[in-house]
């Protein structure tokens, strides 16, 4: 049975704790278990893609994570340092940028709040100012640093919020939908940033997004959850190694009923502008033939004939789906 998740080791012996160590983290409203009993290392340097869908729990381990709440049972530690015995020493260790809330001082300037969020970590002023710079600059708010983020876009407020992520060049950053509401050039520069943080500065990232493609971009290893489980948890390119099976898809000309009237109904088909897609996993050669046979005989034009590899979004679906034998996961 295969199995999808990592197991995370003791590092009792080793020289570095990993970046992020969470035992046995649970977190219940009320009845509700929004988080339960999820057990992760992230070792340092790691993008890890916390992915699922909408209430799967990942905002609430991003915020058990920055110590904005309790857990209700289970521990985080970071860098080593355990959130709730060495408070501040392990909030040292983080930036965060939070999904959809006011991470920043809307009556402050944006430049204010990068010193603000500086100082919070303990930070000096002439620390503080030649990084907050460069943020800005990169960002594309340099010109309006001293202007209040409360009369700011969307967008331009959570680029501020991710400087201020940022200003006191934590070691691990946790960032929970971090493009949301950026137009393409801000949101490009938030995934250079992140792939700068990590290849050259060796910064652990944790990230949650809806994006699937940015995941993929991104992240060394994912984390699947669904109703506040990790159901799997491989590095990316494995993931979609053992479980992304490349497909075989036939362009014809003509609608689906087109192709339902020669091939019956046996294969999956998209349609649109006059043509159809015939999709089939690589190794069902038979049907291949069969299809192909089909289209000939009746006078089916074949347009194109291509073998696609599956994305991570194809693999995730399937997953939720519960497609994939996630194995053993208690
Ligand atoms: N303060 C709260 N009080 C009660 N329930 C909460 C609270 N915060 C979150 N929840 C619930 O916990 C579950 C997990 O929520 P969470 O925000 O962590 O999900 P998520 O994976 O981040 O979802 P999304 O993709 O929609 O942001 C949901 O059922 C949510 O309604």
């Amino acid at each position: 049975m295969p199995e999808l998740l990592l197991k995370p080791h003791t590092t009792a012996g080793t020289a570095a704790p990993p970046a992020i160590e969470l035992r046995h983290l649970t977190k219940k409203y009320g009845h509700l278990t929004a988080v339960q009993d999820v057990s992760l290392d992230v070792p340092a340097g790691q993008v890890l893609g916390l992915l699922g869908p909408n209430g799967a729990g990942k905002t609430t381990i991003i915020k058990m994570m920055a110590g904005l709440i309790t857990p209700t049972a289970g521990t985080v530690r970071l860098r080593g340092y355990d959130i709730s015995k060495q408070r501040s020493r392990a909030v040292q260790q983080i930036g965060a940028v939070l999904e959809g809330s006011r991470n920043v001082y809307w009556s402050l300037s944006a430049w204010q709040n990068l010193l603000y969020f500086g100082r919070l970590k303990g930070l000096r002023a002439a620390e503080i100012r030649p990084r907050a710079e460069r943020l800005l600059r990169d960002l594309d708010l340099w010109d309006r640093r001293n202007q209040q983020v409360g009369g700011f876009s969307r967008g331009m407020q959570q680029k501020v919020a991710v400087a201020a992520a940022l200003v006191t060049d934590p070691p691990i950053v946790l960032l929970d939908e971090p493009t949301i509401g950026l137009d393409v050039e801000a949101a490009r520069t938030v995934r250079h940033w992140v792939r700068r943080l990590t290849r050259e500065e060796g910064k652990t990232v944790v990230l949650t997004t809806h994006q699937l493609a940015m995941a993929e971009e991104l992240a060394g290893r994912v984390a699947v959850l669904r109703d506040g489980r990790i159901i799997a948890d491989l590095p990316t390119a494995e993931l979609l190694d053992r479980y992304a099976e490349d497909r075989l898809e036939i362009d014809v000309a003509g609608t689906t009923t087109t192709v339902a009237d020669v091939l019956g109904a046996k294969v999956a088909t998209e349609s649109a502008n006059g043509q159809t897609t015939i999709q089939l996993p690589t190794s069902d050669q038979d049907t291949l033939h069969t299809v192909l046979t089909g289209l000939h005989h009746g006078s089916v034009p074949v347009l194109r004939v291509s073998r696609v590899r599956p994305s991570l979004e194809d693999v995730f679906v399937s997953l939720l789906k519960g497609e994939v034998d996630h194995g053993n996961n208690s």
